[in-house]
């Protein structure tokens, strides 16, 4: 577990670091990273006829927030099930600390300190929010049959589940809805359980799947100051994201995908303005909502373009 570093120092110090490593990086994809705690090579999924991945190469830096754009239907969510073991991959590999991955089942993945939030199902909906929470620890105690031959150490065990449970429940402001079913959370509540399960196995790398989905405008802040809070405790994060303000707001660094491979990867202030980027996304359906800069821009264009034509129009 990290030293839990809090404070305005530690922020600052954390989020310098970080751009300070991205500041000069080749935009290439499958850029190489001074310290990168997940290397991916040649990960293939096909569904049938359709190669829904195919990353080549691509390096997560570790202490670093990066996001994973790009067109819906890009391959986002199926390579995050393949390097989290939830689905397996056709081949390829992937390095997680330096040891590999692949073929690792999802609960081990977890217990080695990579793990993936997931929306709410219909079945932990019907949990309380505590039970929950519970949960997202049952891999960690001992599964093994000796282990639970020793009361002493299990009780213990149990104990210390619910104590971190109720400190991430308070660190996340969601103490006082411990006994609610998580299936009566708001949208932007469900995603702060999500999150807050996810820590319950003190993970080293946090990847979040849309965490911006469904959240009310209110909570948008709480939810961004808990993803850079996740950094600010030493830990990286890489999260899958379409809404493109969170993007810039909160990640270091940006790896776009389109047609199941890395097409792009750069900052988040320029990565927009990257042709390949550009292309991608007006190939397949621009399904990312625009920023009040992108529509002022695209409004501007579409006033020249107008003007010109107007213009044509009357010299003829
Ligand atoms: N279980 C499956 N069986 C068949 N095809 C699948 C399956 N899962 C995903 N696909 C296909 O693989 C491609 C990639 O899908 P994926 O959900 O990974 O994209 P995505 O980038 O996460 O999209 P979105 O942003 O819309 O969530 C899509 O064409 C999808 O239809």
């Amino acid at each position: 577990m990290h030293a839990e570093t809090t404070g305005a120092t530690a922020a600052i110090d954390r989020r310098a670091a970080a751009e300070a490593v991205f500041k000069d990086m080749a935009r290439d994809p499958g850029v190489p990273k001074p310290d990168p705690i997940l290397v991916v090579d040649d990960v293939v999924r096909r569904f049938g006829g359709l190669t829904a991945v195919d990353v080549k190469h691509v390096e997560v830096q570790r202490g670093s927030i990066t996001a994973l754009i790009g067109p819906n239907g890009a391959g986002k969510t199926t390579f995050f099930n393949q390097l989290t073991g939830f689905d397996t991959a056709d081949s390829g590999t992937w390095t997680f600390n330096g040891k590999p991955m692949n073929g690792v089942p999802a609960h081990k993945v977890a217990r080695r300190g990579m793990v993936r939030t997931f929306q709410l199902t219909k079945a932990l909906s019907r949990l309380t929010v505590l039970e929950n929470m519970r949960l997202g620890a049952q891999h960690q105690k001992g599964e093994n049959f000796w282990r639970a031959l020793i009361p002493g150490a299990w009780r213990r065990q149990e104990a210390e589940i619910t104590e971190r449970a109720e400190e991430l429940l308070a660190r996340f402001k969601l103490d006082a809805k411990r006994g609610d079913f998580a299936g009566s959370l708001s949208g932007g509540q469900r995603k702060l359980l999500e999150m807050a399960r996810a820590l319950m196995v003190q993970p080293e790398l946090v990847m979040l799947d849309e965490p911006m989905a469904g959240v009310n405008p209110a909570l948008t802040q709480s939810l961004l100051g808990h993803v850079k809070d996740l950094r600010e405790q030493g830990m990286t994060v890489l999260f899958v994201e379409h809404d493109m303000d969170m993007v810039r707001d909160i990640s270091d660094w940006v790896i776009v995908m389109a047609q199941g491979t890395v097409i792009a990867e750069g900052p988040p202030s320029t990565i927009m303005s990257d042709e390949r980027v550009i292309d991608a996304y007006l190939g397949a359906h621009h399904d990312a909502p625009l920023s009040e800069s992108e529509l002022e821009a695209q409004l501007q264009d579409a006033e020249a373009a107008l003007e010109a034509e107007i213009e044509e129009e009357t010299q003829k």
